[in-house]
Order: C-alpha cells, then structure tokens, then sequence
C-alpha cells in the first residue's frame, strides 16, 4: 500500500511466513529459526513480523506489520536476525512464588508471560516453589545452570532476593571464592535474571525496566536485554548474612517491615496500614554510622539528572570501579538511616528513595535522617512522591559511599558476641514494656535492619558495594520519546 514503515531488527520477536499467492497464512511453526527456506527465487515475499511497539509509561506491548520483498532481501532479513539476536536466551531456568503479592504469580506466567515465550521460540523449564527458599536451595544446590542462558523470577522483590541469594553463592563455589568473607572481591554472575512483577512492591523491576508490567518484562527477556546491577554484601563480625540490591533500611523501613510481616494477610495494604503507625510512633534510635565515601564517580544524590538507560552510570563504574576517600563516623540519633543501592522507585514512590542513584555505578546511597518533629519527618517522607529535593532539609543528610559500617550505641560499650546473644531477648522485653505501657513514652534501643523486605537477624553489620555483581534481562529506564511529551501535556 506503500506505507513507510521500519522495525530495528534487535526488537523483532518472530518472523512468520506468508503466502502471498493465494492470501492464505502458513502454518507458524513459532520460531523465524524454523523458517524453511523458499525455492522459487524471482517471486516475492510477503512475511509478517511481530515487534516491540512502546506504549505510555514505558511499557512495550507485541504489534504486528506485514512486509512484502524479494526473496533475496528476505534471506539477508533472516541472516541479520541471527547474527544480531547471539545474545538473546534460548533456554531458560523459570522459578515461580504461588504466593506473592496478590497470589496471581501461576496465571500471570502461564497467561501473559509463557505464550510469549513460545512464540519467540525459547523453551522453559518451570519450578512452581512449594515452600520458602526453595528457589534458593534450588540454584544453590540442583539446578544444572550450564543448560541455561538466565533466569527468570516470577514474584517480587523477596523472591528475587532468593534468587540473588542462590545464584551469587553458587557462583563463588563454582569460582573458588570464599563468600563469607567481607574482604574478597567477588565473582560476577553470568546468567542473566528475568523479572515478571508479581509481587507487593516490586521495585527492582520498577527501576530497572520503568513499569511493573508482566508483558513488559517479557519482552525485555526476548529481546535479551543486559542490564548490570550493583549488589551490597551485608556481613556481622565477619559472618555473611545477606546480600541486597534495593534498601537496606534501619528504623522506620526496618520498623514497617516487622511490623507489616505479622499483617501478611492484608496483601500489599500491609505496608500502608504499618507506614502509617510507624509513622505515628515516631521513635529514634542511637548508633554510630561509618562510611567510605565514593570517588572518581560523575554525579551526587543530589543531582537532578537520574540513572538512564546505557549513561553515565556505566562510564562512572569501568573507570573508577573501586576508588574511595577515608573512612568518616558520623554518632547520632536516627529515625531512619537508610542505604539505596538504586533509587528503589516503585508505583508507592515513582522517584524513589534516592531517586539520582545508579543502578550500576559501584555506589550505594546513604541517607541519614536524624532525630526531628513528626512534621517534619512527614515533610521528608512526602517528598518521596513530590518534585522537591528529598535531601534539602536539615535533619537529613546524603552520601554516595562504596562501604558503610553501622552499630548501634548500647552495642558499643559491651562486647558484639555477647550482646548479640542477648539482643533478641532485649528486644523482645522492650517491645514487652511497650506493649503494656502504650502512653509510658519509651522508646527501644535497637530497630531492625530492613534488607531488601527481609529483617536481619544483628543490628550491628558492614555493608559493601560490588559493582555490576549480577545482570538483569533489562536495559534501565529509556528516555522518553520527545513526541511524548509534546503530544501530551499531563507527561510527566
Ligand atoms: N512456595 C512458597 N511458599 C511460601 N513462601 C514462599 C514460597 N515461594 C517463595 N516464598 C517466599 O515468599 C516471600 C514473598 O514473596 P514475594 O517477594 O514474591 O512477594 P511479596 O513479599 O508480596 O512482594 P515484595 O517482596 O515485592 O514486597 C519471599 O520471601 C519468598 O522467600
Ligand atoms: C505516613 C506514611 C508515609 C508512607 C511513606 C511512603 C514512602 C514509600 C517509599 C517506598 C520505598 C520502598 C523501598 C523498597 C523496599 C523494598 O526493598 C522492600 C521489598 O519489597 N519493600 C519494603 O520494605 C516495603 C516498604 C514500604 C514502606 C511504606
Ligand atoms: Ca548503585
């Protein structure tokens, strides 16, 4: 009909056959790779290709155009597929949570997510897990990784932890490194790691691909997007407890989050209902916080510039991947210290904790927010949403750090070990006295540290930044198209 129309060849998902002579459609056999190959060579071809479109909010969606060329053209089409889709994943390991977020994780990937999969010709093997940590126990132990080019994580932000957590620690057996200790520099992992939102908050999707959308994510998948991801190991005494890549959050995330595990049946409205009373109870905590600040990186967590698809953020972590200041120590008294490694957008917080950190620049964000009136603690926690600068505000201050080490101040005087044994117990008579004297006014010690939704079991941990340790079937978050913005007034 002569429209005018173009499909970079690294967004095709499939290519179909037609059969133009008599208009019927061939048989698709679900893979341009099985396209047999045509022996009349003068006539033309007429193929249909399914694509990439971007819709509003950086979500993408399949469309479908019909080209007609000679059969020549056609075969250098299906030759520059294949030279430029070596690194999109054929084979993929898919573990799914039954039980996040609103429990949809099975329909989601069997609705949504699966047919996708087929139609780009990747074949699956599918682990619907039957109790906690059995993703975990599973890449860490069984599964036989080298038959596969990543992996997928249909939950949120808790199973991708389990995820993390499984393929990390498999890699260093597998590398010969030592992963309980703080000091080794460790090995990256290979496998790429797909994310189908399903879970309550999501936000390691949200920052890294935009929008928590199954379809989306499935996408990004096909196409065989690459995106590096830093990841913080968390260590006590020299003891390995977690690693995180979102928040690692003391005081009022780490209060929310205890709080909210024993409302699991409300759904994600837990974290609203506890946000709300944490807010209200307003308490402070004492420690002592050292950082190593980061050198040698482009950008602070005050710029208005924010981590893009393919910028600065991988610039600043090639050149500059472990370079530091000195150690400072800041004492205080905190209601929320909280460390970013990414700017933990999610649809709660569109900007995010710390909405200029880099999801890959070797860094992670910490943020101190230091004892203030409930107003103004408020203040800070709405500009969580609002355009305003989250950090100008006195109470609170911000720094781009590669280590942090934090304890809490009744640690201090005693030996860690021993208060250690004793921490839970104190907790757990603190939190007695609360409960039975609501209007005493005291105040515990210690809160807990909030690890990407999971409580750490010591308050007292040393925290660091490994550049790039891991790899998402992701590309960031794209600039949007300037048409968007002039077509639509209300874009953001
Ligand atoms: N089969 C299972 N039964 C019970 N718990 C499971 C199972 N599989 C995984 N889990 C655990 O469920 C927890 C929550 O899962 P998930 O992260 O998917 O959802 P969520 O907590 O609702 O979302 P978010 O983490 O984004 O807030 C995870 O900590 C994970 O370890
Ligand atoms: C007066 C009430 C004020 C409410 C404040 C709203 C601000 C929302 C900021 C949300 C930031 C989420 C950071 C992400 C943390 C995730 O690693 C973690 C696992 O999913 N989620 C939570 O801990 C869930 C934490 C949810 C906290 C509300
Ligand atoms: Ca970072």
């Amino acid at each position: 009909s002569g429209v005018c129309h173009s499909v970079p060849v690294s967004e095709i998902i499939s290519v179909r056959e037609e059969e133009e002579e008599n208009g019927s459609r061939q048989r698709d056999d679900g893979s341009w790779k099985k396209i047999r190959e045509r022996e009349g060579k003068d006539c033309r071809q007429a193929f249909t290709v399914l694509y990439v479109e971007r819709c509003r909010q950086h979500r993408w969606r399949c469309a479908e155009v019909t080209f007609t060329c000679s059969d020549e053209a056609f075969l250098l089409l299906l030759l520059l597929l294949f030279v430029s889709t070596a690194s999109r994943p054929k084979h993929l390991l898919v573990y799914i949570n039954p039980y996040g977020g609103k429990r949809q994780g099975k329909r989601i990937y069997e609705q949504k997510v699966a047919p996708l999969f087929t139609q780009a010709g990747i074949s699956t093997s599918v682990i619907v897990t039957e109790y906690a940590n059995h993703a975990r126990d599973h890449l860490k132990m069984e599964a036989e990784l080298k038959k596969f080019d990543g992996v997928v994580c249909v939950g949120g932000d808790g199973m991708f932890s389990e995820i993390i957590h499984g393929l990390i620690w498999r890699t260093q057996i597998d590398c010969g490194v030592d992963p309980n200790s703080p000091e080794e520099a460790l090995s990256p992992c290979s496998l790429r790691i797909g994310i189908i939102p399903a879970g309550s908050t999501d936000c390691i999707c949200f920052a890294s691909v935009g929008t928590n959308d199954p379809v989306t994510s499935a996408l990004h998948i096909i196409v065989g997007d690459s995106q590096p991801l830093d990841v913080c190991s968390v260590h006590h005494n020299n003891m390995f407890l977690r690693y995180s890549v979102s928040l690692l959050g003391y005081g009022f995330y780490g209060d929310v989050l205890s709080d909210s595990e024993r409302k699991r049946w409300m759904g994600p409205a837990r974290y609203d209902f506890s946000g709300l009373k944490m807010f209200l109870t307003h308490h402070y905590y004492e420690g002592t916080v050292s950082y190593l600040p980061a050198k040698g990186i482009i950008g602070t967590p005050r710029d208005a510039t924010r981590c893009r698809s393919g910028q600065i953020c991988l610039f600043s972590f090639v050149f500059h991947p472990e370079s530091s200041g000195e150690w400072r120590t800041i004492r205080g008294k905190f209601l929320a210290i909280n460390a970013a490694s990414m700017s933990c957008a999610c649809p709660r917080s569109p900007k995010g904790l710390s909405p200029a950190a880099h999801l890959a620049d070797g860094t992670t964000d910490l943020i101190l927010v230091r004892k203030c009136s409930r107003f103004n603690f408020l203040r800070h926690l709405l500009r969580h949403t609002s355009k305003d600068d989250q950090f100008d505000l006195t109470f609170i201050e911000v720094h781009r750090v590669r280590r942090f080490r934090f304890m809490p101040r009744h640690c201090q005087s005693d030996s860690d070990l021993e208060l250690d044994l004793h921490e839970n117990s104190k907790r757990q008579i603190f939190s007695q006295i609360c409960k039975d004297h609501p209007a005493c006014g005291c105040a515990p010690a210690y809160s807990s540290w909030n690890c990407d939704g999971e409580i750490l079991t010591h308050t007292g941990i040393d925290v660091r930044v490994h550049g790039q340790l891991i790899k998402l079937f992701a590309r960031g978050i794209e600039e949007l198209p300037v048409f968007e913005d002039l077509s639509n007034p209300c874009a953001i």
